[in-house]
């Protein structure tokens, strides 16, 4: 299905002050109610990835699982979960951060990339880009090439995808809020 940039949009949910105030929270919900939004959305990753050579998907806890699980399962790659502290078993490795609205800590587990894995990183939204480089460093501990970040939305206006742009590795988003 062609992706429609209004139409996706349309399914993008401003909530002000959320969860804090000051903060304009773009809420992806209504795209996963919605099976031509979410199939557009899935679709347009479908056809930029289908003939690259990324060898592995990560995606982030919670929303960047959403998207990223389906892609996995369409391009037949491994999917490797970057996971909120605390819910992964076995030995694993962490990497606190800070965030738009917060600060967290990330974990993978340990031996869930090889050295020279290709890796698209997925996430929902970039804001300040901590989120990402949280795990880019995770991955990057585990011998991982970050071949490209992508995300649904961009917000421009906090910085976090120059900074990731001028860390020398790509950026795709389908979509940013600018400005407003
Ligand atoms: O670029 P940043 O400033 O780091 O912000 C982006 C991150 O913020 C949100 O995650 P949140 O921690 O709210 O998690 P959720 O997906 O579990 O809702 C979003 O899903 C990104 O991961
Ligand atoms: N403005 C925002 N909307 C939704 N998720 C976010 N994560 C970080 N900033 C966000």
């Amino acid at each position: 299905m062609l992706y429609d940039d209004f139409y996706v949009k349309s399914l993008i949910r401003t909530v002000e002050d959320w969860p804090k105030p000051g903060i304009s929270f773009r809420d992806i919900t209504p795209i996963f109610s919605d099976p031509k939004g979410m199939r557009m959305v899935v679709d347009a990753y479908v056809h930029r990835y289908i003939d690259s050579d990324i060898s592995h998907i990560a995606c982030i806890d919670a929303r960047g699982f959403l998207i990223a699980s389906v892609l996995a399962y369409e391009l037949r790659k491994p999917l490797i979960l970057v996971r909120k502290k605390g819910k992964l078993p076995g030995k694993t490795i962490s990497q606190s951060y800070a965030l738009e609205y917060g600060e967290a800590e990330l974990e993978i587990q340990e031996g869930s990339v090889h050295e020279g894995a290709q890796v698209l990183l997925f996430d929902d939204l970039i804001a300040t880009g901590g989120t990402l480089f949280a795990a880019m460093s995770l991955l990057k501990q585990q011998g991982a090439n970050i071949k490209e970040v992508a995300a649904i939305i961009d917000l421009p206006d906090l910085g976090g995808s120059q900074k990731i742009q001028a860390s020398e590795t790509p950026v795709f988003a389908l979509c940013a809020y600018e400005g407003d």
